[in-house]
């Protein structure tokens, strides 16, 4: 076992636990949801105004730094925590989700992904190994399996020969991982919908050596509760002392859905994108702010927040900007989301920790429905 990598469970409430993660750039506390950081930037914001808003880790990706600028030119400038001035852990993905859905002429056979990037179309090949160098390059703290996540639905057999190839992959994987001080590896469970598949798949992986393990293969459009169907197939499977990470998970909704189910660490595109495009994640709900109803209104999104974006800025103005396309906008917005995210995340925390996770979850959802605008 790599040392300086810890997990520890430090409440739990039924399923749920309330924990942290151990690692020499920093403590992450769990449940914890993890900005999207894809092209070494959480899109529209400084990692300082990441930072206040509480995040404790952020994403990068194997996928889009390895075509641009290179993993190699990263690790020639110091890593990428240097490169992009964030001292905390960072977590990337291992790529092949990404070449499945972004990049052009993909090819999939068991020495890996061959791929045309989507920038310039040079062709590149993507291996278990060549993954696991890239993280390392990278100065990854917490690297993923090259795995092979199949679109849903799909047929049993189908993803039963990708649930196979990403165990293949996950020795393959774990194998080359270069065991370094505080760095650790995760599996990543496969399965699609099949419960057959997917308890396989973690009974597999835990007996992997690995320090974490993500469930893979959801939040690809299937239904919340097919989503959490898997997740009550799966969890139960997987070792109670190590960290659970549910990939692209998401809504408000299904992360206090998916903590209920014992998962720890989350990941969704969605404060930022939505941020990007006018949509804004507030306790009150969700509010459109390129909504005209928003026009004269002066009340900040949520003055009980502790985010200058959600607390200081008029709806009116957020308005404008969103109407006008004014990069501040953008950044408002963004800001408050991810700031709205990590403030759920610490009332799930404290709830857990408290004993109290379902009133926290029923209040919170009151809250939710109160404020639709
Ligand atoms: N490796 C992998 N990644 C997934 C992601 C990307 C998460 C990610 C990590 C780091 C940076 C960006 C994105 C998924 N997003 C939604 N559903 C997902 C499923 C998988 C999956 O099965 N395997």
């Amino acid at each position: 076992m790599t040392q300086g990598f810890s997990f520890s469970v430090l409440a739990t409430d039924d399923l749920a636990r309330q924990g942290e993660i151990v690692t020499p750039r920093g403590t992450i506390r769990t449940p914890a949801f993890m900005p999207v950081g894809t092209a070494a930037t959480v899109k529209a914001m400084f990692v300082e105004d990441v930072r206040a808003a509480g995040a404790d880790i952020l994403l990068g990706n194997v996928y889009h730094l390895m075509l641009r600028p290179g993993a190699e030119r990263i690790a020639r400038l110091g890593g990428l925590h240097e490169f992009m001035r964030w001292p905390y852990p960072i977590l990337t993905d291992s790529g092949g989700f990404q070449v499945m859905s972004l990049a052009k002429l993909r090819k999939l056979d068991e020495s890996g992904v061959t791929f045309q990037s989507h920038i310039d179309g040079s062709r590149h090949h993507l291996s278990p190994e060549r993954s696991m160098e890239i993280q390392d390059l990278l100065g990854s703290d917490i690297q993923m399996q090259l795995d092979e996540c199949v679109r849903l639905p799909c047929s049993e057999s189908e993803a039963e020969r990708a649930m196979r190839l990403s165990l293949r992959w996950a020795e393959r994987s774990r194998k080359v991982f270069r065991e370094r001080p505080g760095r650790a590896v995760f599996g990543i469970v496969q399965g699609g919908e099949s419960k057959r598949l997917r308890i396989e798949s973690a009974q597999a992986l835990a007996g992997m050596d690995f320090h974490g393990i993500a469930v893979g293969g959801l939040a690809v459009g299937e239904p919340q509760d097919v989503m959490l169907d898997m997740l009550e197939t799966t969890a139960p499977h997987l070792p109670e002392s190590k960290p659970r990470y549910l990939m692209g998970v998401g809504a408000p909704d299904d992360i206090v859905e998916a903590v209920t189910r014992g998962i720890d660490m989350f990941d969704c595109v969605m404060p930022t994108r939505a941020g990007r495009h006018g949509l804004a994640y507030t306790r009150h709900g969700r509010v459109t702010l390129r909504n005209a109803r928003h026009a004269d209104d002066p009340r900040p999104l949520d003055a009980q927040s502790s985010c200058p974006a959600a607390r200081d800025y008029s709806r009116a103005y957020l308005h404008h900007l969103v109407k006008a396309g004014e990069i501040l906008g953008m950044m408002l917005l963004t800001q408050a989301n991810v700031a709205y995210y990590q403030e759920l995340m610490a009332g799930l925390r404290a709830a857990i920790g408290a004993g109290r996770l379902a009133d926290f979850i029923a209040e919170t959802r009151a809250n939710w429905i109160e404020g639709e605008s």
